[in-house]
């Protein structure tokens, strides 16, 4: 059963060409419509489920439904994360959920702070078989209930924001993580700016640089179509001003500059509501919830098919299961326990 950590998945992805994509799950139908398209296109995935998704759903339900899904497509490599964990405590009983990669997300503190924090994290995870992602520089945008900078203060200082190189290097040395999830002009949810984004590609070089072996994960990279946006607008919505990362450079964090992991929430948001939008509006005496939700996971699927296809992970399943065979990577000891290995 390839539930797997990511670094069977980042040993490839390193090598330039292709992301792994990294989905947040909150029920049923998001994790449904996102194996769907990762079965349909054979491609490894990231489920990372949120502090407020664990809140949500309850993690009893989502770890069901993951576990089903899992034993579902035995073919797909799933890896299981935690996605912004702010403290030690959350980041041991997702481990004790059975998560095979955590997030300890100490970006809003000083960066002392954040190594010891992030140091912590590492070493309660890494006795436990489990990798761990951190974050150093600050995206904009909203992030769980932090609500972070607005678009334009944001553009405006960019600079001061972005992930600083060399403060990288003394990060990684002092904390050994296994990934970092670093500030190269990307910002989380709808409206992330007022003009076209401009990646800081530069950055992603120098840090990869000064980190040599270090995946590099970008968070706060939907494109948040204007198809999508329109639609919901079209239907009773109201999301004047939305804006995201186009998805050519996204597409180019990853397949010239050997980004490895990236994170999209809210265009799988935006495509469930334009859908649940459009039946309402187009048939508004409909009350049964299997016939808005499976057009609306049904959109989800079609949004990650297409994520897939720009991040080049399509087709590359089988590849990873087999380095994850051949390098015989420890099993994350959840998993040892659960099947008994
Ligand atoms: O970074 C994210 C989750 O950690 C999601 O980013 P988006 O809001 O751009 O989808
Ligand atoms: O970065 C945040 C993710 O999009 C998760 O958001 P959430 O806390 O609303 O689940
Ligand atoms: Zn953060
Ligand atoms: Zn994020």
């Amino acid at each position: 059963m390839p539930l797997m950590s990511t670094k069977p998945m980042f040993d490839l992805a390193y090598e330039g060409g292709f992301g792994v994509g990294a989905f947040n799950v909150n029920n049923m139908e998001i994790t449904q419509g996102i194996i769907e398209a990762c079965a349909q296109e054979k491609s490894p995935l990231i489920l990372q489920i949120s502090k407020g998704a664990r809140k949500y759903a309850n993690m009893r339900y989502l770890k069901a439904i993951i576990d089903a899904a899992v034993e579902e497509y035995p073919e797909l490599p799933i890896a299981i994360h935690l996605d912004h964990g702010d403290t030690v405590d959350l980041v041991k009983e997702c481990i004790g959920d059975g998560f095979t990669s955590v997030m300890i997300d100490g970006s809003h503190h000083s960066l002392e702070e954040n190594i010891s924090l992030t140091a912590e994290a590492v070493k309660v995870a890494h006795a436990a078989g489990v990798v761990v992602e951190a974050e150093l520089g600050m995206l904009g945008g909203i992030e769980e209930d932090v609500v972070g900078l607005d678009a334009a203060e944001y553009e405006k200082n960019i600079e001061k924001f972005l992930t600083d190189p060399e403060d990288a290097k003394v990060f990684y040395e002092k904390t050994g993580i296994d990934s970092l999830a670093v500030a190269i002009g990307t910002s989380h949810g709808a409206y992330k700016f007022t003009h076209e984004a401009k990646l800081a590609f530069d950055r992603i070089e120098q840090i990869m640089k000064t980190c040599p072996g270090l995946p590099l994960v970008m968070h706060g990279s939907s494109s948040v179509p204007k198809e999508f946006i329109d639609l919901i607008n079209q239907y009773g919505g109201k999301m004047p001003n939305a804006m995201g990362v186009p998805e050519d450079q996204i597409a180019n964090a990853v397949r010239q500059y050997g980004v490895c992991k990236v994170n999209i929430d809210t265009d799988l948001r935006l495509a469930l509501t334009a859908k649940i939008r459009e039946v309402f509006a187009k048939d508004p005496a409909e009350f049964d919830p299997r016939k808005y939700l499976a057009p609306g996971r049904d959109a989800i699927t079609e949004m990650v098919k297409r994520k897939l296809h720009m991040l080049n992970s399509a087709g590359k399943a089988e590849q990873i299961i087999a380095h994850w065979k051949k390098e015989g990577e420890p099993l994350p000891n959840y998993y040892k326990q659960t099947a008994g290995v």
